[in-house]
């Protein structure tokens, strides 16, 4: 289990994390989605004890990480996927690291095979694609068999078949009971990844939750509806409070009503209607919508929670 508390960093008076409050449990993969310059890495450094918190404090298992003895057994990180050195082959990588924390050889074997890197495992680095990386990486990550795996974009780079790779290979980690955080800037690849997540923006939580919950709770009714009586159907409507826009073809976008709501609006006025549908908001709207709103907000309001 990782907790972290009132979690907040600055770089000179410039706040990149400001209050940060969430506890992220074990058997399940929860996601920090964000855009770039949310302050998702720097979160995930502060629980490493790779960077320093301003206020606010971290916990991995119960306890600061800084403290732990066997660091490896306890987390696995990824954080940069690219810093290894290119003329090493994966193997001798991953046995270097092994070496550095008294982790048995046939651990490295085992990592390898894990991650689909076993037959590629003597060629030199800079050969690898940056897929190959992240699986390395990946690698490094499992090599003391952690409870606990923090992800830093890990599904950056990979292909269609990488990405089904990694999703389920981490739902087998979280699965198997460990507490399993990864980060990404792109709600599609969270959409099916993470059963939970984390949604930041400019250093602050932003919504937290089921992606069903978080999209329905950003959820406004919107309805498509057409009829040979447009004007007065956007009179009726909009005196039961629906806010109204014409599409391209003719068609009315109504905001703030539901389906059933508009059809039985339109029957009691008389108006004939020619189609009356929902629209589904997809989950990238409701990301969008979520930091877009933000963005304004401190905008506005730019003292708004920065310490
Ligand atoms: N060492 C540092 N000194 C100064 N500013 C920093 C430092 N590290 C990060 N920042 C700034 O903090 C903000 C948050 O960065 P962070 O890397 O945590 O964001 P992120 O959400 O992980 O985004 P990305 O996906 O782009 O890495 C950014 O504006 C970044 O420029």
């Amino acid at each position: 289990m990782i907790k972290i508390e009132g979690l907040s960093k600055s770089y000179g008076n410039q706040p990149v994390v400001n209050d940060v409050t969430f506890t992220v449990h074990p058997g399940m993969v929860t996601g920090l989605l964000g855009p770039n310059g949310a302050g998702k890495s720097t979160i995930m450094k502060m629980i490493l004890g790779l960077v320093t918190p301003t206020s606010g404090k971290a916990w991995v298992n119960g306890a600061s990480f800084a403290s732990t003895s066997a660091p490896l057994g306890e987390v696995g990180a990824l954080l940069d996927a690219g810093w290894v050195h290119p003329a090493r082959s994966a193997r001798n990588h991953i046995r270097a690291i092994a070496l550095t924390q008294g982790i048995k050889a046939a651990r490295v074997d085992e990592v390898l095979e894990l991650t689909g890197l076993a037959t590629a495992a003597n060629m030199p680095v800079r050969k690898y694609s940056l897929g190959m990386k992240q699986r390395l990486g990946l690698a490094g990550a499992l090599l003391g068999d952690p409870r606990v795996l923090i992800l830093d974009e890990p599904i950056n780079g990979l292909d269609l078949d990488g990405i089904n790779w990694i999703r389920s290979f981490l739902r087998q980690l979280a699965d198997e009971g460990r507490t399993v955080l990864v980060s990404s800037h792109l709600m599609s690849e969270m959409e099916r990844t993470a059963d939970r997540i984390i949604v930041m923006g400019k250093g602050q939580v932003l919504a937290d939750g089921a992606i069903a919950d978080i999209v329905g709770g950003q959820h406004e009714a919107t309805v498509l509806v057409s009829s040979p009586q447009p004007d007065a159907l956007t009179v009726q409507l909009r005196d039961a409070g629906a806010r109204i826009q014409q599409t391209d073809n003719g068609r009315l976008q109504v905001l703030g009503l539901e389906r059933a709501t508009v059809g039985d609006i339109a029957a009691s006025a008389g108006i004939a209607l020619h189609e009356l549908r929902s629209i589904d908001r997809s989950l990238e709207d409701a990301y969008e919508q979520l930091v877009a709103e933000e963005a304004t907000f401190s905008a506005i309001n730019p003292t708004k929670g920065h310490r």
